[in-house]
């Protein structure tokens, strides 16, 4: 297993081009099932969440042509309505985006229920609703959803009580083949769901509204050959943010979009970071000391849940305490003893974690169980005194590209061993 030594100490600086969003691209490639044309996805990136979502739709018989590390022509002219199996579901839970596709394009579909993971139990109650209110009927049987609508889905109203990202993109790709309109109500605002809708229109849908609470989706359209460009990664673009801030350093975001991470941006002037638009991205600097700030998990366009382990990791060497609510997930501080273990003064208290900033970190061996618990790690040891070494990279390969070589030609000291 590859492990990260990280020689901390190091201040950032230089110019980190930001990827395509990952969490904008497992929906868009899911998508390709809805029509027969072939759609080209561009600015993908080249992460390995990206590749085994792409290896389900080849289990799905979709064709994957002109294949580079950063574009794909996904082709569903002649796919198959498979089971999406347990052992690929249970590791990456994005894979229930299929649930939709298949059951508007084939009027029957069966997933494996995804199970729980380390950042919360994290139910699909809300994207069967979404189906139900469309004219599906849903069974669970032996672990696996079972829905079906054979003679196609019809428009509908759906009221989501919660905002969830993946429950309002699955209602919106089955909206796009059902009769008629439907009405999304207090449906997630977050850019991935407003560029999932851009795609979808550029395969000839029409979708009204993505990224505000109410989308209007008119179903029916003929769909044709498409290509989109995916929009840059905000939680990469703000974890590499951090890295400039916990350093003391000065990075250029090539491609980040300031207004994706406006709230992050506030929360990072307030703790005496300097954040500014550029021709080309954002600029991110500090030579002052960190100020403690308080920080509150929201849908957006409030601070990500997918960005609360690495503000956490810079708050631990802020000067003052700093109070972080995480509200969107109830499990997601799995990062809190590992960031002790590297000296961190930490109290968890329910949904709440109360940082008391230290002025040192010290290098330890550290291990996480997610994606943004490691690159927290990962921060955090930027800044240490000494050696850590993190263990279990496989989970930054879920969604950052290149990690240790864009922080190595930053000026950071990391060398990847197995
Ligand atoms: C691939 C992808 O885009 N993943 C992101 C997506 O996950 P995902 O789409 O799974 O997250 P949701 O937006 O759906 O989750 C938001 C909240 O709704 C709850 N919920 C969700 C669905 C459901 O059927 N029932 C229910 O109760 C969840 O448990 C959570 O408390 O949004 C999360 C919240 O911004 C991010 O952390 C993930 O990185
Ligand atoms: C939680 C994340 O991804 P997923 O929803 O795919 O688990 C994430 O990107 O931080």
């Amino acid at each position: 297993m590859e492990r990260l030594v990280i020689e901390g100490g190091r201040r950032l600086e230089g110019t980190v081009q930001i990827c395509g969003a990952k969490n904008a691209s497992l929906p868009q490639i899911a998508a390709s099932l809805i029509s027969g044309a072939p759609l080209t996805l561009t600015n993908l990136p080249d992460v390995t969440d990206i590749q085994a979502m792409l290896a389900l739709m080849e289990h799905y018989g979709v064709a994957l042509g002109n294949r580079t590390a950063h574009s794909v022509t996904l082709d569903a002219g002649a796919a198959r309505n498979v089971e999406a199996p347990y052992d690929v579901v249970r590791r990456m839970r994005a894979t229930i985006l299929v649930l939709g596709p298949l059951l508007a394009r084939f009027g029957h579909a069966r997933v494996s229920m995804p199970g729980g993971c380390a950042i919360g139990a994290r139910p699909v109650d809300l994207h069967l609703k979404a189906l139900t209110a469309l004219g599906a009927t849903i069974a669970i049987d032996a672990g696996f959803i079972d829905a079906s609508a054979p003679r196609g889905l019809t428009g509908g109203r759906i009221v989501f009580g919660t905002p969830s990202m993946g429950a309002t993109e699955t209602a919106m790709m089955a909206a796009v083949l059902a009769r008629g309109e439907t009405e999304i109500m207090n449906a997630a605002r977050e850019p991935e769901v407003a560029d999932l809708a851009q795609c979808l229109c550029a395969m000839g849908a029409t979708i009204e509204g993505a990224g505000t609470h109410r989308i209007l989706v008119q179903g029916g359209a003929a769909l044709g050959p498409a290509r989109h460009e995916v929009i840059p990664d905000r939680v990469e673009a703000g974890t590499y943010a951090i890295a400039a801030a916990i350093t003391g350093g000065h990075l250029e975001l090539t491609g980040a979009r300031l207004e994706h991470l406006s709230a992050v941006g506030q929360a990072l002037e307030a703790a005496g970071v300097q954040i500014w638009p550029t021709d080309r991205g954002l600029m991110v600097s500090r030579s002052g000391p960190l100020r403690g700030v308080d920080i509150t998990t929201e849908p957006y366009p409030g601070i990500p849940t997918d960005l609360q382990a690495q503000f956490m990791a810079l708050m631990t060497i802020a000067q003052g305490a700093s109070m972080i609510r995480e509200t969107v997930f109830e499990n997601r501080f799995m990062h809190v003893p590992e960031l002790s273990r590297l000296g961190a003064n930490i109290t968890l208290q329910g949904t709440s974690a109360l940082v008391r900033g230290v002025e040192i970190l010290r290098g330890a061996q550290v291990m996480a169980t997610d994606l943004r618990a490691s690159v927290s790690l990962v921060l955090a040891a930027l800044a240490a005194e000494g050696e850590t070494v993190v263990n279990r990279v496989y989970h930054l390969d879920r969604g950052y590209e290149c990690l240790d070589r864009k922080l190595v030609r930053c000026g950071a000291q990391i060398r990847r061993v197995s």
